[in-house]
């Protein structure tokens, strides 16, 4: 469905030149939720605009739903993008029109004729959950709201793909959920490709089946969520798994529990699917006579299924700790020892 194959983008500027995208290849799938995560300056914008064809790479091939965007322009590229719809963290709604001329607008522009706009915009309207607002105008909308018209725009003229530019960034926790619960509901029902970039791993961990995280330009590590999640590769990649797994808040807890039981190892767990569901740690007390201490627990929903960590101390004699921790291996439960007694 898109393709970015060996993508650069180099601007010139007067102090010398900025590599903002370095060699990129990514493949997106079609029906899929593809995230794009990194911080501040690693590139993501750039990625978008080249997506949406906005921006030229300075080398390398983008293609997207057939279409070879980096090298068209003109009416070809006007056509092209007409079945790439955008999202943006500001809504960037038009404040003279009420909810209902706002989603109508594109259609305008695409010659719908009046009475099918209606019709259209009234089932965007039910489709975002808006019934009721049609008529009110964008100032006196929540930002869940607003940017559930913007969803509506979006779809109004049945693109194939959906770009999203940060599109919870500015909205409470809660209102990121509902709008990132409607993102999933309409991928699903529409089968509608959908590419975030974000620089929230919860975002990631929320909607995504694949992610690509970028660091200075480069794409550092990609894969489906739920790996990304148990075995992050890069530095930059477990950081952005420690923002939601919460084991940054743990380090207090391993120095005082091994303060008050200076013996043992201080274990951290991983594991996805129904192993999140099963009675592990009394399996490995009964088994290997060892004994647990639980320092922190967590599990996590994605859209693939459920994650979770667990970071624990075992106690006991050292073959029966690695007894234990081959069993869990054995299990495909991933386990890393940090702190050793
Ligand atoms: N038009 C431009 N001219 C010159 N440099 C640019 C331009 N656009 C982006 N850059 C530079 O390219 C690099 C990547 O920027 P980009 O905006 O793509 O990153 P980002 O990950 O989206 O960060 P942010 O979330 O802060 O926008 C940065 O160093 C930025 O200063």
């Amino acid at each position: 469905m898109i393709e970015l194959k060996d993508i650069s983008k180099i601007y010139k500027t007067k102090n010398g030149e900025i590599a903002a995208v370095k060699n990129v290849n990514l493949t997106v799938h079609k029906g899929e939720i593809f995230g794009i995560i990194g911080y501040s300056g690693a590139g993501k914008s750039t990625m978008i605009r080249l997506l949406n064809g906005l921006e030229k790479p300075t080398s390398g091939s983008v293609i997207v739903n057939g279409q070879p965007i980096s090298s068209i322009s003109g009416n070809k590229l006007r056509q092209a993008r007409q079945k790439i719809s955008m999202i943006f963290q500001h809504f960037n709604l038009l404040w003279s029109r009420t909810v209902a001329e706002n989603i109508a607008f594109p259609l305008e522009i695409a010659g719908v004729p009046a009475a099918e706009r209606k019709v259209r915009v009234k089932e965007l309207i039910d489709l975002v959950g808006l019934s009721g607002r049609e008529n009110a105008y964008p100032s006196q909308l929540s930002g869940g709201q607003k940017q559930r018209v913007g969803i509506a725009r979006a779809l109004a003229n049945n693109p194939e793909v959906l770009l999203c530019d940060e599109a919870t960034s500015a909205l409470d926790p809660e209102t990121t959920d509902s709008i990132l619960e409607l993102l999933l509901d309409i991928n699903k029902r529409l089968g509608l490709t959908i590419v975030l970039i974000t620089h929230e791993m919860h975002v990631i961990r929320k909607i995504c089946h694949r992610v690509a995280v970028m660091e200075a330009g480069q794409v550092v590590e990609t894969g489906d969520v739920l790996q990304v999640f148990q075995q992050p590769q890069a530095d930059i990649t477990k950081n952005f798994v420690m923002q939601v797994s919460g084991t940054k808040d743990s380090k207090d807890s391993i120095e005082q529990i091994l303060a008050n039981y200076p013996t043992g190892k201080i274990v951290k767990l991983t594991f996805i699917g129904n192993k999140t569901e099963q009675p592990i740690i009394s399996q490995l007390i009964k088994q290997f006579n060892v004994e647990v201490n639980i320092v922190h627990g967590n599990i996590s929903q994605t859209a693939s299924g459920p994650y979770g960590t667990l970071i624990v101390q075992i106690l006991g004699e050292d073959s029966n700790v690695q007894k234990a921790l081959n069993l869990l291996n054995s299990i495909e439960i991933q386990t890393e020892v940090i702190e050793h007694a």
